[in-house]
């Protein structure tokens, strides 16, 4: 009797729950912004799941299903490798990483019953460009789910060009090592008639159009009018600097999307939601593609990367009891 093959797991990923890992420098919001869509969404009758994955994180305003703090306690990672505070949390990313099966497992099992899974990460964004944990997660989401990256940035900390080039230049890297279709979303925007309450209630604090307008500027390529006034105002030696890497990304800002919003004031988040709409057509039409080329190499590459993570000399501190490195525990339900 011929044995029908199995479905191709890769073929049928279905269109939801769609995952979005919200990515972002310290204090661009991340939190804040997730909490403000988490409310958003479910007011909207959307099941949406959250995931923590910042170990160091004192309060979180939204409801948390699973919690990387219930599972590594970073300040024991910390005392236990003799590292400083940022050391302590990428290594409990990457113990966390080790067992980022448990949390599939889990999100399968909610799967059918979710539109959302909204995914909290810490400020050392170098999890995402640099170590293997953020490599794990993100393939292990994005072979299961649509995925997508929102990269939250801080528009008030962006008006020197200088300073909006280098987050891109993250962003970018970020882009490059996740392959993920990518939002950008300009946080702390100034909304339309709120120009009279940032002088009361300091909400919200700048418009985002200024780097709306150097991005065209960079997708155009050719005259960097604005941005070439902002640039003059540099030493002669980063602004030419920072015109030579705007040319070379030119393919990097002609495919992005971006989107300016408030996590206070929830201006923006309608365009966000068309953003992870398009973003998720994009998953569709060229990510899904891109696995199925890449599958064997991807698999192989996260395995090792696992392996790694708990290759004998790391193994060791996994096996031996450390406190507050306790068994996965989750709140196995979803908050309408
Ligand atoms: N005015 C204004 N402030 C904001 C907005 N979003 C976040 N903030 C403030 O920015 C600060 C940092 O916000 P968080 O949400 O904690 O930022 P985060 O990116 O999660 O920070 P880390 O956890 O350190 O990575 C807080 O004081 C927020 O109240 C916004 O849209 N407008």
């Amino acid at each position: 009797m011929e044995v029908e093959p199995a479905p191709d797991p890769l073929q049928s990923i279905p269109k939801s729950p769609v995952v979005v890992l919200m990515i972002g420098m310290a204090g661009s919001g991340k939190s804040t912004f997730m909490h403000r869509m988490v409310v958003r969404l479910q007011s909207k009758q959307k099941r949406v799941y959250t995931v923590n994955l910042d170990p160091a994180v004192r309060n979180l305003a939204y409801p948390v299903n699973i919690d990387i703090r219930d599972t590594v306690n970073y300040k024991e990672v910390m005392k236990h490798f003799g590292l400083g505070p940022n050391g302590g949390i990428m290594t409990s990313l990457n113990l966390f990483a080790t067992k980022f099966d448990q949390v599939l497992a889990i999100l399968s099992r909610r799967a059918e019953s979710l539109d959302y899974v909204l995914i909290d990460t810490p400020g050392q964004i170098e999890v995402f460009n640099w170590s293997a944990s953020g490599q794990i997660v993100c393939d292990a989401l994005a072979v299961s789910y649509p995925t997508l990256v929102c990269y939250v940035v801080d528009t008030a900390r962006c008006v020197k060009p200088v300073t909006f080039m280098s987050n891109m230049l993250y962003a970018c890297s970020i882009l490059y090592k996740t392959k993920l279709p990518f939002i950008i979303a300009f946080n702390k925007k100034l909304g339309r008639g709120a120009g009279e309450r940032i002088k009361v209630l300091r909400i919200d604090v700048i418009p985002h159009d200024f780097l709306k307008e150097w991005m065209e500027e960079l997708r155009r390529f050719r005259d960097f009018e604005k941005l070439g006034d902002a640039l003059s105002r540099e030493t002669s030696y980063v602004a030419s600097l920072a015109r030579s890497m705007s040319l070379a990304m030119e393919e990097f800002y002609s495919n992005l999307r971006s989107v300016g919003v408030s996590a206070v004031t929830g201006a923006g988040c309608e365009d966000f939601e068309k953003a992870m709409v398009e973003a998720c057509k994009e998953f569709e039409e060229s990510y899904v593609p891109f696995l199925l080329e890449q599958r064997r190499d991807l698999e192989a590459k996260r395995r090792a990367a696992v392996e790694e993570q708990a290759g004998p000399e790391k193994a060791v501190p996994l096996s031996t009891p450390i406190t507050g490195l306790s068994s996965m525990r989750t709140i196995e339900q979803t908050r309408r």
